[in-house]
């Protein structure tokens, strides 16, 4: 194991649970390249919505969806890495199914978040191209 901190007993306060949470947030950054695209991604949608000036409405719908991107590959990660742990990497029916699953989370928030996208920032962009055309 790489981390040098081997500590399995119960966090005792808030301050040490966040500690943790963001070690792990450090982890999925480092050690998941979907992980990292999902991040890319998400920084250039927030750059194309301040450009595009969206309304307060749209500005909550484009965070809560790139907050559930994100969270749904952290949790698809983690369980990747939970059934490589109880399987030893050896093939289990089972271990297939709750990886493809948790991979049908992502890919379906995934596809959730590029309707909403196409919706939202569709018709702006559109709006965009009219005016350059003249
Ligand atoms: N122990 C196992 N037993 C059976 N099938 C497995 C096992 N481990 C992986 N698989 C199969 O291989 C696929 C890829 O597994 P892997 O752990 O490489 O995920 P991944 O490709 O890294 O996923 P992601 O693209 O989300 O990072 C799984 O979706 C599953 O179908």
């Amino acid at each position: 194991m790489a981390s040098k901190d081997k500590k399995t007993t119960k966090n005792k306060n808030f301050c040490e649970s966040l500690k943790y949470a963001l070690c792990g947030i450090k982890t999925v950054f480092k050690m998941e390249r979907n992980m990292r695209f999902h991040l890319f991604a998400a920084i250039m949608v927030i750059i194309l919505s301040f450009v595009l000036e969206l309304s307060k409405g749209e500005w909550l719908i484009i965070i809560i969806v790139l907050g559930l991107v994100l969270f749904s590959e952290i949790v698809n990660s983690s369980l990747e890495r939970l059934v490589d742990l109880t399987t030893n990497q050896q093939f289990h029916p089972l271990a297939k199914e709750v990886k493809d699953m948790a991979a049908a989370g992502v890919l379906i928030i995934a596809m959730t978040a590029l309707v909403i996208g196409i919706i939202i920032f569709g018709p702006k962009l559109f709006e965009v191209f009219l005016q350059i055309r003249g």
